[in-house]
């Protein structure tokens, strides 16, 4: 990550066991790797389940707090920075089943978007038909659709909403830009103002590249729950977590990165690296690797009999940029609504159109900044990112990025186009660059496509030895939900395991 003018974010309690004893040997029951969503997920479900009272579940992370790519900054002067514009989706299957949402104190985006138009001042507002009763279905989306368009939502609807989830993912996939033009008939121009940057900003990539499972997926998520923000920043998920895990006896141990994995015998042998450089080995009848894709293939390539997995390809990944800015209030938008770019290609995610969507957090969540100012979330996408690499090629040039962006906003909001324009009215809090967003979702053999997570037993294909089990996003959707049911199934793996049974009861396959 790289960012500007921002304190580090609390860690869990669990830090407080991070200061290792050097050169230690331990040993647990169960001892996952990675605590981002889907680690703590597979944490949760041992621990909650495990017919054993004593069953030790250690969970090593790398980093100094808790959550992966589910994480804020919290600014001392009280602004809170998602690392990344993230949403939070309430309809997620598995999210309802695990999270405590009272908790999070969720507060809701209005259904639809607004849409700037190309050569239009005004923002046109795109309404939600399922969700927004007072609408007419004839002036949803009006100025943004044809009436052609506007019929041929009918379908696309209809199809979200009397499919399963599971049926959704069995229908054939292609990709997301020929689903919407072709199955769907929609025009390259409502799909340029609406759809493109719409889903786009959810995963990140061209919708070219972006699988029409994800589509329908997405929209029926949205098209049947609200999408919102918690009280603590997108944080508050992973620090909920964290803190269910701990209470049902779950180790978690931060500033802990894991250097290799060895099997010895029935037992496995986990060497990791504590903050104050000393190593700790931990003995394991099961492992769980919860880290991204990259790491548990480098991991598993290393271990004996398993170096075939060097040889797969890699699978892509996508990167995201964030800028933020604070300022005094009131917001150019005062309703908590996501602003869409719909001006369409080459004025979008390009160098001098760097922006795919905007967001005023503190409108959706008044404790995203403190009383009396305002937070503005830019989402840059990154071939706009790319627009803006430093010539070694290996960082992101912010400052002309911050310029470019500034000039675009303005556009958008003439009537506050000096206090955008001026870097002391609208301070820029900070920037996000984050590589490894997510997994490509779509044209390779192991794309993160899939509902309810592939079998946890194996990676990309190739078996692992028995009490070796892989999350992730990357082995089900590139999503929260995701990441949360892949950990859910690595957790009743191990379960599974340890209860012998023959009979299947265990998410070893999918959900
Ligand atoms: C900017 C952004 C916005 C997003 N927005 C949304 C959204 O709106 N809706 C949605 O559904 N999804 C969204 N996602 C996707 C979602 O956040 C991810 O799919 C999900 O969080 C992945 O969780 P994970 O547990 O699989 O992986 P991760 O979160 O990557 O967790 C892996 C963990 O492993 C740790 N680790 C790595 N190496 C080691 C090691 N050697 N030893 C120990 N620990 C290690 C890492 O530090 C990390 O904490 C977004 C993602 C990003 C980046």
């Amino acid at each position: 990550f790289s960012m500007a003018s921002s304190s580090g974010s609390s860690g869990s309690s669990g830090s407080s066991h991070a200061a290792a004893e050097a050169n230690t040997e331990e040993w647990c029951d169960v001892c996952i790797i990675g605590g981002g969503v889907s680690g703590m997920a597979a944490a949760i479900e041992i621990a909650s389940n495990s017919k054993e009272e004593d069953t030790r579940v250690v969970l090593l992370e790398a980093d100094s707090a808790v959550g992966g790519r589910v994480r804020s900054d919290f600014t001392e002067d009280g602004f809170i920075l998602d690392r990344g514009f993230a949403v939070f989706i309430e309809r997620y299957p598995t999210a309802m089943e695990i999270l405590d949402y009272d908790g999070l104190e969720l507060r809701k985006f209005l259904p639809g978007a607004k849409v700037k138009l190309r050569d239009d001042e005004r923002l046109a507002t795109v309404v939600d038909p399922l969700r927004e009763r007072r609408a007419a279905f004839g002036t949803l989306t009006t100025p943004v659709a044809g009436v052609k368009d506007k019929a041929r939502l009918l379908p696309l609807f209809a199809t979200v909403l009397t499919k399963s989830i599971d049926e959704l993912f069995q229908m054939e996939e292609t990709d997301s830009l020929s689903c919407l033009l072709e199955r769907y008939g929609f025009s390259q121009d409502f799909v340029d103002a609406f759809f493109a940057p719409f889903l786009e900003g959810i995963y990140l990539i061209p919708l070219e590249f972006q699988s029409s499972r994800m589509l329908h997926f997405v929209l029926k998520m949205i098209a049947r729950g609200s999408t919102s923000l918690p009280r603590g920043g997108m944080q508050a998920v992973s620090d909920q977590m964290a803190a269910n895990a701990e209470s049902k006896g779950v180790e978690i141990k931060v500033s802990t990165k894991v250097l290799s994995i060895e099997k010895s015998g029935d037992l496995y042998s986990v060497s990791a690296e504590s903050e104050d450089c000393s190593t700790r080995h931990i003995k394991a009848k099961n492992v769980i690797l919860a880290t991204d894709v990259g790491v548990a293939k480098n991991l598993l390539t290393r271990m004996e009999g398993l170096e075939g997995i060097g040889a797969l390809p890699d699978l892509p990944q996508r990167t995201v940029g964030c800028l933020y800015y604070a300022f005094e209030s009131p917001a150019p938008v005062l309703e908590p609504i996501l602003l869409l770019n719909g001006e369409g290609r080459g004025r979008r995610s390009s160098k001098d159109f760097p922006i795919n969507s905007i967001c005023f957090p503190s409108m959706v969540q008044n404790t995203y900044s403190p009383k009396g100012f305002e937070l503005c979330s830019v989402s840059v996408l990154e071939s706009a990112l790319k627009a803006y690499s430093t010539e070694n090629g290996d960082g992101i040039d912010y400052e002309a990025l911050d310029k470019a962006v500034r000039r675009q906003i303005a556009g958008w909001f003439p009537d506050f186009a000096a206090g955008i324009l001026d870097e002391s009215v609208w301070v820029k809090k900070g920037a996000y660059c984050i590589p490894n967003a997510q997994p490509s979702q779509f044209g390779s053999s192991h794309s993160a496509n899939v509902s309810g997570g592939r079998p946890c037993g194996s990676f990309q294909g190739i078996g692992l030895p028995a009490g070796l089990l892989v999350c992730g996003d990357h082995t089900a959707t590139a999503t929260l939900n995701g990441a949360l049911e892949s950990g859910v199934n690595a957790g009743r793996g191990v379960l599974f395991r340890a209860s012998g049974s023959k009979s299947s009861s265990s998410r070893q396959g999918s959900r």
